[in-house]
């Protein structure tokens, strides 16, 4: 129970999850998710960031009642995913990262045929906010079929919201999706997040996660290894960044440090001694060095951080 005596709106408790093992070896199990402990309070924005294969969608389908956890208990708005599973499925919407559809249906109609799935009549004040949030009404009649990958990720987030569930899921919503996109649904989920929507959010870019997670998990491994409000994770990190721009490629030694993006590169560096050291051995190298700028580390640089001081589980298979 949270301290005002209200469930969490999520909770997994020591969740594991094991898979048959991809070897091929008779018996042998992958381990995906290592004893997962999370609690997501009501009204919570909250990233669960890893790197692939870190175990972010199998906790969500494990979340939705699409897989089952080997062990654990997981709950929505304090209805347990196993034992009863309408009352939980009907808390949730979930925004998959796969775009599935039924391809006989316009949008509205799919849109309608969901609010059937969950039992909710009279929905059409609610499916035209949906579409003119999202940008889909003049799609409204469009056949499935005929819509482009970005608008299809639009009727995925309306289909996920139509019985509007106060926890939202969405496991990496803009991957692949444009400008417009992300800014359409970013004010649209921060919007129901102040209504007083729980949101869970997975994903690669760590820009949006940064400006948009009061809270965040990190996974590695199939366990967490950070878990903090977003100003306490980057306050943690130590020291500087340095950011420059060269016009060559790096020497090993650096590059290995890195983030290297084009002829932008970036070094975590402790103090102005670390800084002189990078600089010298760029131009040792025979690179000219330009747009010399000192930062603090963004959540990308504590990420980065938190990987490393975590080796992770080289081998996740259990006999
Ligand atoms: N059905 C399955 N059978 C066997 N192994 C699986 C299955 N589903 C997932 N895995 C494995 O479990 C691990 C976790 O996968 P998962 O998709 O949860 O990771 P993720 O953090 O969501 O990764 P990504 O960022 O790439 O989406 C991976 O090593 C994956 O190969």
């Amino acid at each position: 129970m949270s301290a005002g005596g209200y469930p969490p709106a999520i909770s997994f408790q020591s969740v594991s999850k094991s898979y048959p093992s991809s070897r091929g070896l008779k018996g042998e199990r992958f381990l995906a998710l290592d004893s997962v402990d999370l609690e997501i309070q009501p009204g919570e924005f909250f990233g669960l960031l890893g790197p692939n294969g870190a175990g972010k969608t199998t906790l969500i389908t494990i979340l939705a009642g699409l897989t089952q956890a080997s062990s654990g208990r997981v709950s929505v708005m304090g209805h347990d995913v196993q034992t009863d599973f309408a009352a939980a499925r009907r808390a949730l919407g979930v925004v998959p990262q796969e775009l599935v559809f039924d391809p006989f249906f316009n949008v509205r109609e799919a849109l309608v045929f969901q609010s059937g799935y969950f039992s909710v009549r009279h929905n059409a004040a609610w499916i035209d906010e949906l579409l003119e949030s999202l940008g889909l009404t003049d799609k409204a009649h469009a056949n499935m079929r005929a819509l482009s990958g970005g608008m299809k990720r639009r009727v995925l987030v309306a289909l996920a919201l139509v019985h509007k569930p106060p926890v939202i899921v969405l496991d990496e919503p803009t991957a692949g999706v444009d400008v417009e996109l992300r800014q359409t649904l970013w004010h649209f989920i921060a919007k129901l997040n102040k209504q007083g929507h729980t949101v869970l959010l997975t994903t690669h870019y760590l820009e949006e996660a940064e400006a948009l997670c009061g809270r965040i998990a990190m996974l590695k491994t199939g366990k967490v290894v950070a878990l903090d409000s977003t100003s306490a994770l980057l306050s943690s990190a130590s020291g500087n960044v340095l950011r420059c721009t060269v016009d060559g490629e790096l020497p090993a030694e650096l590059a290995s440090k890195a983030r290297v993006t084009g002829r932008v590169v970036q070094l975590p560096a402790v103090d102005a001694l670390a800084v002189e050291h990078y600089l010298t051995q760029i131009r040792q190298a025979g690179l000219t060095v330009r747009d010399i700028e000192i930062r603090r580390p963004d959540l990308e640089d504590v990420f980065l951080q938190v990987m490393n001081q975590h080796p992770g589980r080289d081998d996740r298979s259990l006999v």
